[in-house]
C-alpha cells in the first residue's frame, strides 16, 4: 500500500483577502505555516490579525483567496468538523459558565463522541499537564477559578481532541507577567510533546519572540514580513517592523535567541563560578554583570563542566554581524 507522505506546510494561505463593504481588512495575504512548528501573528491594533486567523478554521468567510490545512482546502471540509479538528483559544477563555472544568475540556472529545473512559483520561492527563490538581478542581465551575487558571482551562479544552492545529488568539492576554510566562512555558512544552502546529496573535513582541518560530507582522491588513525571529531583528522588511520590534533594546533581544551551549568557548580551567548551557546568552550577560564576574563555566544539567565563556564574547556575539 502507498501512503501520501505528509506535506511539510500545515497550512497555506494564497491570497487570502477579506473585505467588509468597501473596507479590504485582510489584503492579498500568502503565508506557509510549516507542520509542528509556531507562528505568532503580531500588528497594531485592527491589523486584521484575528479576521487572519478566524478564516482559517472558517469562522469568518474568506472573501477571495485559498486556505489549505493538512493539504486539503478548508472550503471542501463542513464547517463543523473544521472547527472540531482544530483547536482554538480566545482571550478571556470562553469557557461555559454552567459546565465543571472536566466538562468544559471534554467539550469536543464530547462531540466526537469519545466514550467516557476515554475521556476522563483525556481531562486528567490535560489537569496534570496545566497543573491543576484534579481533585481540587476537575469538579469546580468557572467562577470558582482564578483568572489565570481559566485561562489554563480555556488552552487545555482546545487541546483536549489533541488537534494537530491550534489557533489561539492573545490566549494569554489577561494574564500578570509571572503567571503569563509559565503559561507560556506550558504552551513550548505541550507543543514539542504533540507537535501541535499553532498560530498565535499576540500584541506582546517579548511573548511574539519567546514562542515564535516564525513571527508575522501586519499592518492594515497587508502581511509586511513573515521570517525567523532573527531575521525580523536584523533585516526588517519594512520600517513599521523595526519599529514595532524597538531598536533600543535590538541586542538584548538578538541575545536572547542564542542558546548558550551554541556559543561557548573550550573548557578552561580554574573558573570558579558556573552558568546552564540552558540559558540564553542575554540571560547569561545579566548573571554574569549580577554576580560580577568575566569569565564563567558553562555546565550541563548534570553540573559537568561543558565550556567557557567570557564577558569579552558575549559582548561580540550581540553585535550586528
Ligand atoms: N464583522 C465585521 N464587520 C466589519 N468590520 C469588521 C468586522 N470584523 C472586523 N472588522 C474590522 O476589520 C479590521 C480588522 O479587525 P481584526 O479584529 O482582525 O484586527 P486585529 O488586528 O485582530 O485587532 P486587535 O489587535 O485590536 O484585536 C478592523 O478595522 C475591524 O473594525
Amino acid at each position: 500500500m502507498t501512503t501520501t507522505p505528509a506535506t511539510e506546510n500545515m497550512i497555506e494561505l494564497r491570497n487570502v483577502t477579506k473585505r467588509y463593504g468597501a473596507a479590504t481588512v485582510v489584503d492579498d495575504v500568502t503565508m506557509s505555516v510549516r507542520r509542528g512548528s509556531i507562528t505568532v501573528i503580531v500588528g497594531t491594533s485592527g491589523s486584521g490579525k484575528s479576521t487572519l486567523m478566524r478564516m482559517i478554521n472558517r469562522l469568518v468567510p474568506i472573501t477571495s483567496g485559498h486556505i489549505s490545512v493538512d493539504g486539503k482546502d478548508v472550503m471542501d471540509v463542513p464547517a463543523t468538523e473544521l472547527r472540531r479538528s482544530i483547536g482554538y483559544a480566545i482571550q478571556g477563555h470562553g469557557l461555559f459558565p454552567h459546565r465543571t472544568v472536566a466538562q468544559n475540556i471534554a467539550t469536543v472529545p464530547q462531540l466526537l463522541g469519545w466514550d467516557k473512559a476515554r475521556m476522563d483520561r483525556r481531562v486528567e492527563e490535560l489537569l496534570a499537564l496545566f497543573r491543576l490538581d484534579a481533585a481540587t478542581f476537575a469538579d469546580k465551575y468557572p467562577h470558582q477559578l482564578s483568572g489565570g487558571q481559566q485561562q489554563r482551562v480555556g488552552v487545555a479544552r482546545a487541546l483536549a481532541a489533541e488537534p494537530e492545529v491550534l489557533l489561539m488568539d492573545e490566549p494569554f492576554g489577561a494574564l500578570d507577567p509571572v503567571i503569563r510566562g509559565k503559561a507560556q512555558d506550558d504552551l513550548l512544552a505541550i507543543q514539542r510533546q504533540f507537535g501541535t502546529t499553532i498560530i498565535l496573535v499576540t500584541h506582546d513582541m517579548d511573548e511574539a519572540f519567546h514562542l515564535g518560530d516564525l513571527i508575522a507582522v501586519m499592518s492594515e491588513g497587508k502581511l509586511l514580513q513573515c521570517s525567523t525571529p532573527e531575521k525580523i531583528l536584523t533585516e526588517p522588511a519594512d520600517p513599521f517592523v523595526q519599529q514595532l520590534t524597538g531598536t533600543s533594546d535590538r541586542a538584548l533581544k538578538l541575545m536572547s535567541l542564542l542558546p548558550l551551549k551554541e556559543s561557548m568557548q573550550p573548557i578552561k580551567p580554574g573558573l570558579t563560578y558556573g552558568l546552564s548551557e540552558t540559558l540564553n546568552l542575554r540571560d547569561a550577560l545579566a548573571e554574569m554583570i549580577w554576580q560580577g564576574v568575566d569569565e564563567v563555566a558553562v555546565e550541563n544539567t548534570a553540573k559537568a563542566p561543558v565550556g567557557s565563556i567570557s564577558m569579552e564574547r558575549l559582548l561580540q556575539l550581540g553585535k550586528r554581524s
